[in-house]
């Protein structure tokens, strides 16, 4: 991967919703979020005409995976429309969409032709793309000897749709990190800067519109607010803000997503004063076999609501102080609050688990994450996000001995239940989406 002046690096954490799921789906609530470590980094290349490529394309790849890249034409849409990107067929391999991909450069590169500046479609130049995610996204089912050094961006040796995911939100890094590289490489910085508070601005509701658009549907947005924003406390933006976008390819869809995008009626809240992780203490992901339908428990989440008003309402409230409390306690490494706050927050959500059908903390989770919390240096666990029966987050001791015990404990566990469960390298982490610098030999690893 050859160096170049122009080139921009930025990346974005994963996320950890350690309480308040579902609630967070309601204005009325907030939730805790904290970034981790594992990053998705998007890196930027003009492409030189020397590589013979056509002269108005743009390349996305992902190396890490097989059938990896991804070639799209761009032209511009009458009447405001903005872009509109077509994939090329390469000839040479499977022809595969990225909708993620797709979607996030139809959103951004018809925003940046669509401002006020008189950005025209000259300022879009052929450009690369390279997508590198942390190994930590995906389970892979290769193994290397102990003595093969492990590579940072680890080749997974499938299509991306074969991967096994972690649950630590890729599509959200991915489109977070994607949309501040085209802003980043395709704006000036008088327009786009990553750095300051507007600048993160335009990206978190950029990356939302792109992001909802792409999954088909609004959710609370927790993902994408933790990928620009890192850690926080937070509260959604009204899904009225999206719901009036047309497609894009169409008339007008360009002066939509910026008027959207730059209005003043956004209504998120974004607490990051109250959340840190105190000294001493690290917040730690389990990775569980078994797959978890998050549409369908929501479905049930919200069945149960609607029949059951004023105790969902109470159980809400109630889970609602546990976030304040939790992440106030994580702060200051109060380890007897934080113990007694995810020891709630488990329970709420197992009540309304078993209030709802949605099978939030699951019999066989509840089983492990009890042993786990008997573990000297494991001060709390919860089954994050939407729950179910793929991970756990645990607060613990900073300390070799404690990360010793969980990982014998999780060996031993697997084998005795017959699951594969295993602690993740990945940390819980406080920063947010960052431009990061272009060091001559990090970005050439693959
Ligand atoms: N490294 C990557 N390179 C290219 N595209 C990616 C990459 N990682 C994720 N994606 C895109 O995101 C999609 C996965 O999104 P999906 O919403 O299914 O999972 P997720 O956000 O990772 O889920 P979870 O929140 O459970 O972690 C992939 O199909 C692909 O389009
Ligand atoms: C259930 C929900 O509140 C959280 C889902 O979290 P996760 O994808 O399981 O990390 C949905 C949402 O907030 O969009």
């Amino acid at each position: 991967m050859p160096e170049h002046k122009n080139s921009s690096v930025v990346s974005a954490p994963g996320k950890v919703l350690l309480a308040g799921g579902y609630i967070v789906l309601d204005r009325d609530y907030s939730g805790l979020v904290f970034g981790l470590s594992a990053r998705i980094n998007v890196v930027s290349h003009p492409i030189q005409p020397t590589q013979g490529v056509h002269l108005t394309e743009i390349v996305v790849e992902s190396p890490q995976f097989d059938d990896d890249s991804w070639v799209y034409g761009y032209t511009p849409v009458e009447g405001h429309g903005g872009v509109k990107v077509t994939q090329l067929d390469p000839g040479t391999k499977p022809f595969k969409p990225n909708h993620f991909v797709e979607t996030t450069l139809n959103y951004v590169l018809s925003y940046i032709v669509s401002l006020p500046a008189k950005q025209t479609l000259s300022s879009i130049h052929p450009a690369k793309f390279t997508i590198l995610a942390d190994n930590d996204y995906y389970s892979t089912t290769t193994t290397t000897s102990p003595s093969t050094p492990q590579r940072r961006f680890r080749h997974l040796g499938q299509t991306i749709s074969k991967a096994n995911k972690t649950g630590l939100g890729s599509s959200a890094a991915l489109v977070t990190s994607l949309t501040g590289c085209l802003l980043s490489h395709y704006l000036p910085r008088s327009l786009f800067d990553l750095s300051t508070p507007s600048g993160r601005r335009t990206l978190h509701n950029l990356s939302q519109a792109a992001h909802c658009a792409a999954q088909g549907k609004i959710g609370s947005g927790f993902d994408v607010a933790s990928a620009v924003y890192g850690s926080c406390v937070y509260r959604r933006f009204s899904p009225s803000l999206l719901s009036a976008l047309p497609p894009p390819g169409t008339r007008g869809f360009g002066r939509a997503v910026v008027e959207t995008v730059n209005s003043p009626d956004w209504d998120q809240e974004i607490s990051k004063e109250e959340t840190d992780l105190a000294e001493g203490l690290k917040i730690r992901m389990v990775d569980v076999t078994g797959g978890t339908a998050t549409v369908s428990m929501v479905k049930l989440v919200n069945a149960w609501r609607e029949g059951n008003k004023a105790e969902a309402d109470g159980l809400f409230a109630e889970l609602e102080g546990e976030v304040k409390v939790l992440a106030g306690a994580l702060k200051v490494g109060d380890e007897q609050a934080i113990k007694r706050a995810m020891g709630e927050v488990r329970r709420l959500m197992k009540r309304m688990g078993v209030e709802s059908g949605a099978e939030i903390e699951p019999d066989s989770q509840t089983k492990m994450l009890d042993e786990l919390e008997r573990l000297e240096g494991v001060v709390g666990s919860v089954v994050p996000g939407a729950g179910g029966y793929d991970a756990a987050a645990l607060v613990i001791r900073d300390d070799e001995g404690t990360v010793g015990r969980v990982e014998r404990f999780l060996g031993e566990y697997s084998q005795r239940e017959g699951v594969k469960a295993r602690l993740l390298d990945v940390l819980g982490e406080v920063e947010g989406a960052r431009l990061e610098s272009w060091d001559g030999g990090r970005w050439q690893e693959l």
